[in-house]
């Protein structure tokens, strides 16, 4: 069932002179109850109940006294989300054309096809109509109802105990230590807590500890003075003093050094950083947010994770559970990255088919939230109409299948260049207008290449 229930009629304005054909017109769209049709066979009525915002206007280019161009431009300055169809006499491709860059929706010849045309733009226009004002409500009821901020989206109990917990951390300076399989929202979790605190007018840092090689590490976060090791050229502020006064959130802390975990807790408990090579110190304020897909303590017991460190950390323990724990937080979820990724992307807005959402509800995703993400935005770019169906959605396990090369050692030109573009498109978290910009080719290629499954929107592995 559409989530916008009782729209308002369809509201048409006919600009057209010769009396006949308007009220030809007339009679054939009226033919619907629900489209409101009004006629006009002169232009200063026309433009004097313009700013009524008609959904629809059908527009006689050829006017006596006004060029059809500067009705336009008036039609898309008053009422810009009108969409405009002209009707006219003369059936010639590059006029057509030529008024489709100027931002005319179609354009209609009159002959014998006209009311059948006309019929069917205007019908899929209408669709268009409802999806964004469904796209609009379910926006507003996910920010109303199941959301923190406008990202992060979840109405079953453990994600609204979750919301609760992220509330109360916000509203207090103690630590947060966030856990949760890859891919659950950690740092989205973490960016969501310094949003809602009263730190959120300063930084928000977010290091990684497990992506920066560990010899670099130390610089990273306290930063250094020039000439203080080989290659220190310049002075370097770390992420602490980057961050100071707002939020720094350690993802993958787990992953820390021994060495640097003692530092680091000397750093906490002092509340000052030494740059390294530098004599003095800087006072620092700094919230620390940490995340891991570890269980800590088991770490602690092995010996590889400091125990006082582990509960100078600790503060509030937010677990966010795996995506297949959430139930039908997963469909609407996946609405709102189908959404976003359409907004996005310049594409007209989707939305997903009761027997699609069976297909999705039944995976596991191993890869949680980035898995979706990476599914519904291929079946997005997969799907010719305005509705996902279950052929659109290519689950990983069937992805590998089609990956299967027969000879992998030996490519050619085209295999390359798709390895290339998948790499990219791995390390830039799968977002295609970052590869195109990073690759100087035009995104359009990578849908391409997309839809003829050459690189796909997911880890490969
Ligand atoms: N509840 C949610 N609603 C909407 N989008 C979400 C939600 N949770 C996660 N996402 C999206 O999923 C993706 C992965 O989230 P994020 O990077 O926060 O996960 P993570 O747990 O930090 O992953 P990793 O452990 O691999 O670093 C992001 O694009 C994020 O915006």
């Amino acid at each position: 069932m559409s989530v916008v229930e009782n729209l308002p009629p369809t509201t048409i304005f006919v600009l057209e002179d010769d009396l006949w054909y308007s009220q030809f017109l007339s009679y054939h769209l009226s033919l619907n109850p629900d489209h409101r049709v009004e006629v006009f066979n002169d232009v200063d009525s026309f433009m004097s109940r313009l700013h009524e915002a008609p959904d629809i206007v059908t527009l006689d280019y050829y006017l006596p006294g006004y060029a059809g161009e500067t009705i336009l431009k008036k039609i898309m300055a008053v009422s810009p989300s009108t969409y405009t169809l002209v009707v006219s006499g003369q059936d010639d491709i590059s006029k057509a054309v030529d008024l489709m860059k100027q931002g005319v929706h179609d354009y209609i010849a009159k002959n014998d096809e006209t009311k059948e045309r006309i019929w069917s733009i205007v019908e899929k226009i209408k669709q268009n109509i409802s999806l964004k004002k469904e796209i609009e409500v379910l926006r507003k009821e996910v920010k109303q109802k199941y959301s923190l901020g406008t990202e992060l989206v979840g109405s079953s109990e453990p994600m609204q105990k979750i919301f609760t917990l992220v509330e109360k951390a916000s509203n207090s300076n103690i630590n947060v230590t966030i856990t949760g399989e890859t891919g659950t929202g950690k740092e989205l979790i973490a960016k969501a807590i310094h949003q809602h605190s009263n730190r959120s007018n300063k930084p928000f840092v977010a290091v990684n500890i497990s992506a920066i090689p560990s010899e670099l590490l130390e610089s990273e976060l306290f930063g250094h003075e020039k000439g203080s090791f080989t290659g220190a050229t310049h002075q370097r502020i770390g992420k602490f003093e980057e961050a100071n006064g707002g939020t720094l959130f350690l993802d993958e802390i787990g992953e820390m050094n021994i060495n640097l975990q003692s530092k680091l807790l000397r750093i906490l408990q002092e509340r000052e950083v030494t740059r390294i090579g530098a004599k003095g110190t800087v006072a620092i304020d700094v919230r620390i947010l940490t995340a891991t897909h570890r269980n800590l303590i088991e770490e602690v017991k092995k010996g590889n994770f400091r125990e006082d460190l582990y509960y100078r950390l600790l503060g509030i323990q937010v677990h966010l559970p795996p995506l297949r724990e959430r139930g039908h937080d997963l469909l609407l979820i996946a609405q709102k990255l189908l959404a976003d990724f359409c907004l996005q992307n310049d594409m007209t807005p989707k939305r997903i088919s009761p027997d699609a959402q069976k297909v999705l509800l039944k995976h596991t995703y191993p890869g949680n939230v980035r898995e979706l993400k990476a599914v519904v935005e291929l079946a997005a770019v997969l799907s010719d109409k305005d509705v996902i169906s279950p052929e659109d959605i290519q689950l990983p396990e069937q992805k590998q299948d089609l990956q299967t090369s027969p000879f992998p050692e030996e490519k050619t030109l085209d295999e390359y260049i798709a390895e290339t573009v998948q790499k990219y498109l791995d390390k830039y978290n799968y977002n295609v207008l970052s590869v195109a910009d990073k690759l100087k080719i035009g995104k359009s290629t990578i849908y391409r290449m997309i839809r003829k499954r050459e690189v796909y929107l997911a880890d490969k592995n």
